[in-house]
């Protein structure tokens, strides 16, 4: 029996007032939030802080990607922040991986550091326009192995390949997936998407979603109802 699939919010928004205002009216209805770079990079470890004390857990998603010594040191700067999720590039290859993984060992061992694989704004022929030849199921399993050969816990992937990922990976890694959208919400830039319920069946083990809630017209009701899709998803 898998893990009940929860949900993150992507508090993607253009300034720290609304993403406040936002978080007070989701406060009690979800459990995640995600600070992508639009935030982290105008209101930094503050507003980091500020999340985790009205009791959300933090995905901080910088997808560091660069040379491993930089990704530790970025890891560690993070030291004494309410950080229970971040992401890096496994792209970055395994050297990068285990860096960022060791760094996170000595500074936040609450800190789960998760790889991801090919974003979900990719398609076959944007793949094979950055000079990719393999598909892009052989090129998400692909990195997807060389993260857990690495020794990382989680990934972030569509929810396309949560099977194909099920089926050859050797663990029980955490799949973290965007590219969700309810029946009938807009899809966005998104290319590789499900919704909330057959993500969860699927095997997926978090959503997350922006727009959908943040553009609705009460986010607390869309976080609910989302919610109780993933719950009522057998
Ligand atoms: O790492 C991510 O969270 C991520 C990876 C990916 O492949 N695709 C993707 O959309 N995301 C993030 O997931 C969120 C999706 O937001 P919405 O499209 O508004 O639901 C954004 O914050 C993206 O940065």
């Amino acid at each position: 029996m898998s893990k009940q699939c929860k949900l993150i919010l992507a508090l993607d928004l253009p300034d720290k007032e609304s993403a406040l205002d936002m978080l007070k009216k989701l406060q009690g209805s979800l459990e995640w939030v995600k600070i992508g770079l639009q935030m982290y990079l105008k209101y930094g470890a503050d507003f980091v802080r500020q999340v985790g004390e009205m009791g959300f857990k933090v995905f901080l998603d910088l997808k560091l990607y660069d040379i491993p010594n930089t990704v530790a040191s970025a890891v560690k700067s993070l030291e004494g922040l309410p950080v229970s999720m971040l992401t890096i590039h496994t792209s970055g290859g395994a050297e990068m991986m285990k860096a960022a993984l060791n760094a996170a060992k000595e500074t936040n061992k609450e800190m789960q550091i998760l790889g991801v694989t090919v974003l979900t704004s990719f398609d076959e022929d944007s793949m094979r326009a950055t000079g990719f030849d393999r598909t892009l199921s052989e090129q998400v399993l692909k990195l997807a192995k060389l993260a857990e050969e690495s020794g990382l816990s989680g990934l972030v992937c569509s929810p396309l390949e949560i099977e194909l990922l099920r089926k050859n990976l050797k663990s029980e890694m955490d799949l973290i997936t965007p590219g969700i959208r309810p029946a009938g919400s807009d899809s966005n830039e998104q290319k590789r998407i499900m919704t909330p319920s057959l993500a969860a069946k699927t095997g997926s083990s978090y959503i997350v979603v922006g727009r959908p809630i943040l553009k609705a017209e009460n986010p607390a009701e869309a976080a609910k109802a989302i919610i109780k899709e993933l719950k009522d998803a057998k």
